[in-house]
Parts: structure tokens; sequence; C-alpha cells
């Protein structure tokens, strides 16, 4: 029998009567919202905004898009480091990933889909859009929430409006006998916030506070919410980005959805939480910088703290 009390992921709902702000739901949501990324860095979002009709579709469409030849998935191309084709690893090789950039506009859907399909497939386009926006809500809800219980519900407009969508589709193959089943190793994102969506077969696990691995279960419902580096440098490090993996147990190809933003503009350190015991750690820095710094260390120095090195005081 084990004495320690096992941590649980938190569950943050976010129906209707807690979407309005000014309400006690609300506030006392925010609390949570706050308090959960604190500790963990991560929660899972119950939010039933999203149709079943569009929740099947996207993720039908998912396994099209991934029939697609590799050499048509390779034109998901991107200026931007880490926006575009991901796949054929050796170190994940059950892992691809797609990204849509501007998903939530008809034309981020459209060039992206023109891309994968010349002759045009609506049904995808429309799918992703129509997703994107949904998903947008919940972020845009998690956002005002997490502003408001710092004190700075005046920084929210500034943040939405540099806000980047990122709507990443990922598909994991079925270990062979033999074979790891690994599909993602243990990573933090490098987004400001991460919103991640499992299809039916599950493989995602977050690291909570006391390091224990927890698998939260796919559901059309539930939604994981994690804290990126960006995020982290912005709290002055009060929310720790949210260490993450995905291990395929389950029989079956997984699919999932990620949706990822970053901040296309200055993030300026939540001067707030500061005090004598607690120095600010970060200065001011545009998002894409990082990135970019980022990009052009990894492969020489791929266990460095990219985000302290780049802008730690
Ligand atoms: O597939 C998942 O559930 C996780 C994906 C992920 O962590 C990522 O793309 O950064
Ligand atoms: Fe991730």
């Amino acid at each position: 029998m084990g004495l320690e009390s096992e941590m649980k992921l938190p569950v943050i709902n976010f129906s209707e009567e807690n979407l309005k702000p000014g309400t006690s739901g609300w506030a006392s949501a925010f609390k949570d919202v706050r308090r959960a990324l604190e500790e963990h860095g991560c929660f899972e979002a119950k939010f039933d905004k999203l149709p079943g009709q569009l929740h099947d579709a996207v993720f039908a469409t998912a396994e099209e898009l991934f029939q697609l030849p590799t050499e048509v998935k390779m034109r998901n191309t991107s200026d931007m480091p880490f926006f575009g084709y991901f796949g054929q690893y050796k170190t994940v090789p059950l892992y691809e990933s797609l990204a849509i950039d501007h998903p939530t506009s008809l034309d981020g859907t459209q060039r992206f889909t023109n891309l994968m399909w010349p002759a045009g497939n609506d049904r995808f386009r429309e799918s992703a859009q129509r997703y994107s926006e949904v998903v947008a809500e919940l972020h845009r809800t998690v956002m005002r929430m997490l502003f408001e219980s710092y004190g700075v519900g005046n920084c929210y407009d500034y943040y939405i409006k540099i806000t980047r969508y990122l709507l990443r589709y990922l598909r994991y193959s079925e270990p062979k006998m033999g074979e790891s089943n690994a599909g993602l190793l243990p990573h933090t994102d490098k987004t400001f916030l991460s919103i991640l969506h499992q299809g039916d077969i599950s493989g995602l696990q977050v690291q909570l506070k006391d390091g224990q691995w927890v698998a939260p279960p796919p559901s059309p419902t539930s939604f994981v919410v994690m804290a990126g580096d960006a995020l982290m440098a912005w709290s002055n490090d009060r929310i720790p980005s949210c260490n993450h993996q995905v291990i395929m147990k389950e029989k079956g190809i997984r699919y999932s959805l990620g949706m990822f933003t970053f901040m296309d503009g200055i993030i300026h350190i939540l001067e707030e939480v500061g005090d004598e015991t607690h120095p600010i750690k970060y200065k001011s820095f545009h998002h894409f910088e990082l990135l970019q710094f980022m990009n052009s260390n990894l492969k020489t120095n791929p266990n460095m703290c990219f985000i302290k090195a780049f802008c730690g005081v």
C-alpha cells in the first residue's frame, strides 16, 4: 500500500456558464486556471462547444491528409522555424505531423489545402477552419482568465491581437513487434500556450509537479491546455512550461491535433509577480526571435536552456 497521495491532472470546466466574464463561475474558474498552470503547467479543459460532426470530420480528414505521398506532405514548409512538416525521424519513427499557419482564416486554410490537394478538398478546408475557430475561442477564454487572474486584464487585447495560431495535425503509427513505443520524446513546447486534442487512441502523457507522468484519456470534449516556454518566461517562472511525451500503448494509428499559439510581437515580462525575493529573471523579447534563436542553436547545442540563454537576465 502506497502512502503517497497520487496527484491528478486538474480538470476545469469551460461550460457555458463559466464562459461569461464577471459571473461567480468565471471568477472561480480563473483561480483554478492560475492554480493549475502555476502548479503543473497544464490542465484538462472540459469544453463542449465542438459539434460531434465537426470532431468526426476533422479526424476523418486527418487520415486523408496523412495518406498523401510524403513528397506532397513535404511541401508544407515555412519561413518560420518549426511551422512546417515534421517526420521521417530516426529517433521517433512513429511520428509525423503537418501544420496550418493562420488556421482560423479562409486564406490560411485555403493556402494549405491547395498545397496538399491542388484540385481542392472543401471538407478538409472547412473542417480545419471551423475546428480552429472553436479551439481559438477556448484559447481566448483561457488567456482572458490567465490575465485577469494576475490583475492584468488590460493586457489581454494586446496579446490576443499579436497571437499567431498554428494548427498541427499529428499521426503516430502503431509500433511493430520489438519496436520502441516512443511516439514523441519528453519535451516542452516553444509556444505561449498549446491546446492538445486526442482522437480515439490515447498516448499523451504530461508530467505533473511531483514528477509523475499522467495520461489524460481521449474524449471529444477534453482538451489538454499546456504552458509553453514563452508563457513560462512571461510569468517570470511562476508558470512552468509543461513537460510531455507520447507513448504508444494502444493498438491502432493515433491521430491528434495541436493548436499552438505564438506571439507575433514583444512579450513583456509580468513585473507584477516580481519583488525582492522574486527578482525579474527575463528581459522582454520577441517570440519569433526566440524561435529563430532556438532554431539556429538546436543542432550544435541541443541541451541548452534556450529561453534563459536568449532572454534571461
Ligand atoms: O500528439 C500529441 O498528443 C502531442 C503532440 C506534441 O506534444 C507536439 O506536437 O508538440
Ligand atoms: Fe509538445
